[in-house]
């Protein structure tokens, strides 16, 4: 296998998290493994300066990063990340799992990604929206609804995507509402899809507690992140009848034995912009939320943080896992020698994928579902994706992450051999 000239040779990172994914499934992927080293190179992957004139006159130059992954099976599609840590390797990981993801639940995309190095919590709102204007005007030639269609991630959201479509609406000179998805709903986003992504975790995950006869009621459930995903998938637990035992974000863990009540936090988080000195639950420290004895596990924060050390000391039977890229695979082995089931990523987060898909369909077609609508489409999905994976786990006897990317990749290299090298 050739390595990439600009890739480094950090073991932890998660492009090297998602390669040794890679490999793990080659053994079950037949002739078709012939193709692995379309599953190894991004396709395309650009880096643009964006100069943005701050409030006070100064100017600032910020790194942005489109990457687009695989284009086999369709347009690229995935979020935008606005993050201090990204960086061309996270965003080409993030762009392959998007590729594995989409095919795992047979929408018909490749996997793009995109990000700025950016911490947006120290933009104004002017400043934001003319740094979102820039990097969507600098990656325009690549994105476009045929192309490859952007969407929110980690620090972006609807607010975000509407600036994106303005502006490459501006540059082409026409209103074209599915060159991204997640938009504010009056501006064709569709019903559903701020939820979507936690929906899809609790989808998956309440149709594998049933599976491995853990009920719901009073089940204890702690989650990493309260941003989008970690939020709305504590709030459908909590209505399940689970209890949300601890929380964390990039500011505090809270603790509550009889569970945190997750209504209050969110609007705790909603008006202080995170979790810490919330008065309903008792603050421990970071490395307490990975020894919490607990039912369900829910990373929903970033990439790498269920290393080996923590997979050891875990005291759940299942992780769901909503973030992307949250385990090691170092990690993933041990979890698997201790009998804890994980959900893995390229299932468990896609309900977002999901309803961007619906998302971009109803944009083409002018025409709008109703949120029962989307909701029931969505969970019938994911169901459905969850158990032609479990089957295929018992199948090859593997983990539900490799019977995932056996899924995937049968279908991402079949297109590819069927498309041909020579276009
Ligand atoms: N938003 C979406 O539709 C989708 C998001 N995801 C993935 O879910 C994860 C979370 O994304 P969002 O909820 O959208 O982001 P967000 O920006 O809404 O929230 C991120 C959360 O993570 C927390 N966090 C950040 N650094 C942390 C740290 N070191 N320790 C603990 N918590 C930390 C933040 O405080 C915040 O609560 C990411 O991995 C993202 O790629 C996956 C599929 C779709
Ligand atoms: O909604 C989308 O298109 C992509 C969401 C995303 O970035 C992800 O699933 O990681």
């Amino acid at each position: 296998m050739a390595s990439l000239s600009y890739v480094s040779d950090e073991v932890n990172s998660p492009w090297a998290t998602y390669l040794s994914q890679v490999e793990r499934v080659l053994p079950y992927l037949g002739e078709l493994s012939r193709w692995a080293d379309t599953l190894r190179h991004p396709k395309r992957a650009l880096i643009v300066d964006i100069p943005l004139e701050m409030d006070d006159g100064s100017v600032r130059h910020f790194e942005g990063f489109r990457v687009q992954h695989n284009l086999s099976r369709g347009p690229g599609k995935g979020g935008v990340r606005y993050h201090p840590d990204v960086n061309l390797e996270e965003v080409m990981a993030l762009s392959a799992w998007m590729t594995v993801k989409c095919a795992a639940l047979n929408l018909p995309f490749g996997g793009a990604k995109g990000g700025i190095r950016v911490d947006p919590r120290e933009l104004s709102v002017k400043e934001l929206e003319r740094l979102t204007r820039r990097y969507t005007s600098e990656i325009g030639s690549l994105i476009g609804p045929q192309q490859d269609i952007p969407a929110p991630d980690v620090g972006t959201n609807a607010q975000v995507m509407a600036w994106m479509m303005d502006t490459w609406s501006m540059n082409v000179g026409a209103t074209t509402t599915g060159v991204v998805t997640g938009k504010p709903i009056h501006l064709g986003g569709s019903l559903g899809r701020v939820k979507a992504t936690g929906r899809g975790v609790f989808v998956t995950g309440r149709a594998m507690a049933l599976r491995m006869g853990l009920p719901l009621e009073n089940c204890r459930v702690a989650v990493q992140g309260f941003g989008n995903v970690g939020s709305v998938s504590a709030e459908l637990f909590t209505e399940a009848g689970a209890k949300v035992i601890c929380v964390q974000d990039h500011s505090a863990t809270l603790f509550n034995a009889n569970g945190i009540a997750i209504p209050a936090l969110i609007e705790w988080q909603k008006q202080h912009g995170s979790i810490a000195n919330f008065r309903g639950a008792t603050a421990v420290s970071n490395e307490a939320f990975w020894e919490q004895g607990c039912d369900i596990l829910i990373p929903a924060a970033l990439e790498g943080q269920i290393t080996a050390e923590r997979a050891r000391k875990l005291m759940c039977s299942l992780v769901l896992e909503g973030a992307n890229g949250p385990t090691l695979p170092a990690a993933d082995d041990i979890l698997r020698d201790r009998d804890i089931t994980v959900v893995p990523d390229v299932i468990c987060n896609a309900g977002g994928v999901t309803v961007s898909y619906f998302e971009w369909v109803q944009d083409f077609s002018s025409f709008f579902w109703s949120e029962d609508e989307i909701n029931a489409r969505l969970d019938n999905i994911m169901e459905q994706a969850l158990g032609s994976v479990w089957l295929k786990a018992q199948s090859l006897k593997v983990t539900l992450r490799t019977a995932a990317y056996a899924v995937a990749c049968e279908r991402i290299l079949t297109a590819r051999k069927e498309r041909g090298l020579y276009p």
